[in-house]
């Protein structure tokens, strides 16, 4: 099979697979089918009806002859008015609907593939899927499944019309509508492909402005602006003549059905000319036959010109389908809670972990331990995998090899929603909504009253900087909390983590951002809310911060290779030894960050 055929296979699997949702608006779709059969038949008839009087009119026909036809189009004239309008308001409530189960399920889809799946993926194309691509479905839903049903009936209708008048006369025209109907199969492969091109040429200039738009700041400090706009520009030309290909081939089968249909009246024009020469047709009938062989090309031509635009309909499909049916990093959360109350240790038990398969180790075999109450240090060399380790423990990713514990049960056995209630994760980078603050901090947990709100804030030692900015609490935070300093993002989002009270609480590098002070004042406020009832593990770089916890645990390469007190460790450990040295070495360079265990290591 060449690709453009594997591609129009896919898009035809995807659109089927789409078609399911119509079954939650059957009686809506059933309605607007009828109205449009309807719309079109009325249409016909009132043009044939025309046609007759005109027929009749000029043969010399008395006006009692013509008066019923004339009452008769007066009546169909507002019914096929109303039918139509019905039908255009019918046809696009039912297709919004639609596309509305489509956003909802895909918000789904998200929600169960993050995070994993999306650390490959770029979000503006995501964003295009969910926004653009299911836009274009909407021609799918309102123009093309009820008109192929349309297509089947109104031309069959008027052919046995035309029998009626003269049996010759519809086998003059069949060759013709098969043939405008079979042109847009011939180009429906290369249709299928063009559609493909167009829809990621669609994503990735989405992809393009979105990334752009984030790195605005950097672009112009690196004064790379010019670069990236160009980029743009091009990502656009190419946007641009994706188009211009889609819309060459469109307009060439366009042309063609245009030709084969005016063929087809011209031949019924001619041969129904002949038929009334030899007496063999009424003179009176012979515009209504031209008139009908010119309508049934109407609603062929119409759904070859719907079938000629499914390839790009069919391209958002596929990606839409795709996103819907993508399996996620991590499967089988169950259902029911394992138990009632958890304890809160957490247990690595011999966990190694890649991200790809084929792809290095990240960790090996490693074990630990961490008691309830416990505050832990997990401390080591950038990239040794301290974050992969929390997020294991969050089931972003499953182990490849060994098992993680919480309260002693395996965390596969807790609920997505229950795992998240006993074990909370404040990452690196933060993610703050344009909302006020008091809203960001209350994220996890919507039914928090203002003043555990503010009691949170306050054991982020986030409150003394939120009352003093211009509306307090009330105070918008900004796009992805832009009117906010680093710090004091990272602060709403420690209050937000420390507002859902979870029992253990892995903190990665959460408090980088504060300086020295505040950081030695966060850590005293975290441990008065928590120490000794509530699990709390530091992944930090910052020696003050590590010397004030219980334990360390030491990793390197992604292997656990020790624990202990600060003393123990600088005693017995010759790996912590050297990141003590390097930091008292960083500490005696001015030039060097002076608060960092590892000289530039702040992610
Ligand atoms: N999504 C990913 N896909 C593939 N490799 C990854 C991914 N995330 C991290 N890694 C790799 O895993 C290794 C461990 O990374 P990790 O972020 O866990 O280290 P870390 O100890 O937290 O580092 P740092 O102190 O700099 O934050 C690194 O080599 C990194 O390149």
């Amino acid at each position: 099979m060449t690709t453009d055929a594997a591609t129009a296979k896919e898009q035809r699997r995807a659109l089927r697979s789409l078609l399911r949702l119509l079954n939650n608006h059957r009686l809506m779709f059933t309605a607007t089918t009828l109205l449009a059969t309807l719309n079109q038949l009325a249409g016909i008839a009132t043009a044939g009806m025309g046609a007759v009087v005109v027929g009749k009119a000029a043969t010399g026909a008395p006006w009692s002859d013509l008066q019923s036809w004339v009452t008769a189009l007066l009546v169909l004239v507002p019914i096929t008015a109303l039918v139509s309008w019905l039908e255009m308001w019918l046809v696009h409530d039912m297709a919004y609907r639609i596309l509305a189960d489509i956003r909802r399920e895909l918000f789904q889809a998200m929600e169960r593939l993050a995070p994993a799946y999306f650390v490959d993926q770029r979000g503006g194309d995501v964003a295009a899927t969910a926004m653009a691509d299911v836009e274009t479905l909407e021609w799918f839903y309102a123009h093309t499944v009820g008109s192929l049903i349309v297509i089947l009936l109104v031309p069959t209708c008027i052919l046995a019309t035309l029998f009626l008048l003269h049996p010759v006369l519809p086998w003059l025209l069949v060759p013709l509508v098969l043939a405008v109907a079979v042109i847009p199969a011939l180009f429906a492969n290369r249709a299928a492909q063009q559609g493909r091109t167009l829809r990621e040429a669609v994503g990735r200039a989405g992809a393009e402005t979105v990334d752009a738009l984030q790195g605005l700041r950097e672009l112009s400090m690196f004064d790379r602006k010019g670069f990236w706009f160009q980029l743009l520009e091009k990502r656009s030309q190419k946007l641009a003549a994706a188009r211009v290909a889609f819309g060459r081939r469109d307009g060439l089968e366009g042309a063609l059905a245009a030709a084969f249909s005016s063929l087809g009246m011209l031949t019924v024009l001619i041969a129904a000319a002949a038929l009334v020469s030899r007496g063999e047709l009424e003179p009176a009938l012979y515009p209504a036959c031209v008139v009908l062989a010119a309508a049934v090309f109407g609603p062929v031509t119409a759904v070859s010109r719907i079938v000629a635009g499914l390839g790009n309909v069919g391209a958002a499909a596929a990606r839409v389908d795709k996103l819907l049916r993508a399996q996620p990093a991590v499967s089988d959360f169950p259902e029911q809670a394992p138990a009632d109350t958890v304890a809160p240790t957490l247990a690595f038990k011999q966990v190694s972990f890649r991200y790809k398969t084929g792809g290095p180790d990240v960790l090996q075999d490693v074990s630990f331990r961490v008691e309830a109450g416990e505050t832990v240090a997990l401390v080591g060399l950038s990239g040794s995998g301290k974050s992969t380790l929390a997020q294991l423990a969050l089931r972003f990713w499953d182990p490849t090899a060994g098992s993680i514990h919480l309260g002693g049960i395996d965390i596969k056995q807790f609920p997505r929603k229950d795992l998240n209630q006993h074990l909370m994760l404040v990452p690196q980078t933060t993610t703050l909504f344009h909302t006020s603050v008091r809203e960001n901090i209350r994220l996890g947990s919507p039914d928090a009253s203002d003043s555990a709100v503010t009691l949170a804030a306050r054991a982020a030692a986030a409150d003394g900087f939120i009352e003093n900015l211009p509306e307090g609490y009330a105070t918008n935070a900004g796009d992805r909390g832009a009117q906010l300093s680093g710090g004091q993002r990272q602060r709403i989002a420690l209050a937000r983590a420390l507002l859902r009270r979870p029992p253990v609480l892995i903190l990665d590098e959460s408090l980088s951002n504060l300086d020295a002070e505040t950081e030695a004042e966060v850590f005293a406020r975290i441990q008065t809310k928590r120490a000794g009832q509530f699990t709390t593990l530091f992944i930090a770089h910052r020696l003050s911060t590590i010397q004030a916890c219980d334990r360390i645990l030491l990793f390197e390469g992604g292997r656990f290779i020790a624990s202990g007190s600060h003393t123990e460790l600088m005693r017995d450990n010759a790996a912590y030894h050297r990141l003590i040295e390097a930091q008292a070495r960083a500490q005696q360079d001015e030039s060097t960050p002076t608060t960092h265990l590892i000289p530039g290591a702040v992610s």
